[in-house]
């Protein structure tokens, strides 16, 4: 069947239309006349798989991966940047749109300067292929394991080194995980700062040999190696069970960004783009109002706090990761700031707290995909909060929060380019009380 794309949805996917109903194609871009066979298709909506382009679009290009089908990752790498940023500045104003009503003023998209191999950090399943562990995906939409050549998106460094790495796993004959079986590596999670390399090995309850230890310590580039245990009642959704075995090396990965150094445990969160978080605080600190008390709910390991500290008397961060609220303090003590402090706890929960005393006037949110939860949504809307910075990697969510934040009015919109190559949108929204 024929299709002529006429934009993208928020998944990166062509939209088409058949007699008014719209049907969504992967891999395909707007203004393409397409070939697809529809896959699934109710009242409301079709999906369709792509056949072959008939017409394509000026910026498809050639998808510079081997395993971009499969993987589903980088659903734009086959449409040029200038393409992609268009694409999700226009993905930004509809949801604003749709969910927000807001059809105001968005500032340009503050391109990547790095559009491939700006990964920091990556997490890849392990399995055995041809009696050899891999580390791969699981292709989508199925539970196939496809080893992954290469990723173009991590850093450069990152993909030598995971090579290395399963070179010494493959030479130990370490085996993957595998429900029949009791022992295994499930997952590698590495992390990069500076040209040095974090390893994390996810496993099953079990010892790993010390020769293993001592060949991956001897890669060059890695200075901290870490074992984390996972049973099978340990729920999916979380990355890491609950024993972390530190195996060799720095305990803490060092970070340094706008003049900060910043601690991390395996456990805490950091953005996945350095360099792009870089500017992304950049414009979080210059908008930032002078403040008594300015409160950044999902606080991480407090690098944001700790760059707004100097405009404000005080600063309090609340997180939910121990760890990373461990970081956030000692990192507040090794960059000599004394006005910040952090909390662990739920963001919605202690800012209800917090905001008791009715002392709070600015608030950095930078919650997950999910978005605000009801209760942060309620703490915000009984405080009297005069300035909001909303942090946002996910435009839907922003959207809907933004709606039912309707004391505030949206002043500014920033869009940032994290995650090339894929449809995600980062965006700091600058929100006053009406
Ligand atoms: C998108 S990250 C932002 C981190 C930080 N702002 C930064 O720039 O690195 C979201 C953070 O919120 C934390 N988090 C998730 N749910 C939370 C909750 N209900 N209350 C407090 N923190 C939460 C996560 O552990 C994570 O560190």
């Amino acid at each position: 069947m024929l299709l002529k794309i006429k934009r993208s949805g928020i998944n990166g996917e062509g939209i088409g239309y058949k007699k008014g109903k719209p049907i969504f194609v992967m891999g395909a871009f707007p203004e393409e006349l397409i070939e697809y066979e529809m896959m699934e298709e109710n009242e409301k909506y079709g999906i369709g798989q792509l056949e072959k382009v008939i017409e394509p679009s000026p910026r498809r290009r050639h998808p510079i991966c081997k395993n971009h089908e499969q993987c589903g990752g980088c659903s734009l790498i086959a449409y040029d940047y200038k393409g992609q940023v268009r694409m999700k500045e226009m993905l930004l104003k509809e949801a604003l749109k749709k969910y927000a009503h807001y059809s105001g003023k968005i500032l340009p998209m503050i391109k990547n300067p790095n559009v491939l191999g700006y990964r920091n950090a990556l997490k890849l399943p392990l399995s055995m292929v041809d009696g050899k562990i891999e580390a791969g995906m699981f292709a989508r939409n199925s539970n196939e394991f496809v080893k992954l050549e290469r990723c173009i998106v991590h850093s450069k460094l990152l993909e030598k080194v995971r090579q290395e790495v399963i070179n010494a796993l493959q030479q130990n004959e370490i085996q993957a995980y595998n429900k029949s079986k009791i022992n295994g590596f499930k997952m590698l999670v590495m992390k990069e700062f500076k040209e040095k390399v974090q390893v994390i090995f996810i496993t099953s309850p079990m010892e790993i040999p010390q020769k293993l230890i001592d060949e991956i310590m001897s890669i060059e580039g890695v200075v901290s190696l870490y074992q984390n245990i996972k049973t099978d009642d340990e729920k999916d959704h979380d990355l890491f069970g609950t024993k972390m075995i530190h195996l060799s090396g720095l305990e803490k990965m060092e970070v340094e960004i706008n003049g900060l150094k910043l601690l991390l445990l395996p456990r805490s969160f950091f953005q996945l783009n350095t360099a792009q978080a870089s500017n992304l605080y950049e414009v979080v600190k210059s908008w930032t109002p002078h403040s008594d008390w300015i409160v950044e709910a999902y606080a991480g390991i407090g690098a944001m706090s700790l760059l707004v500290s100097e405009k404000a008397k005080e600063v309090i961060g609340i997180e939910s990761i121990q760890d990373a609220v461990n970081n956030a303090q000692e990192n507040a003590k090794i960059n000599g700031i004394k006005n910040a402090h952090f909390i662990c706890g739920d963001a919605g929960v202690e800012l209800n707290k917090l905001d008791q005393q009715d002392r709070v006037d600015t608030l950095i949110v930078d919650p997950p995909r999910s978005g605000l939860d009801p209760t942060m949504r309620q703490a915000i809307k009984d405080s009297n909060i005069k300035t909001i910075l909303y942090v946002s990697c996910n435009p839907s969510t922003l959207g809907k929060d933004l709606f039912a934040l309707s004391e505030y009015a949206i002043e500014k919109v920033q869009p940032i380019d994290m995650f090339s190559q894929t449809p995600h949108v980062e965006t700091v929204v600058f929100l006053k009380r009406k």
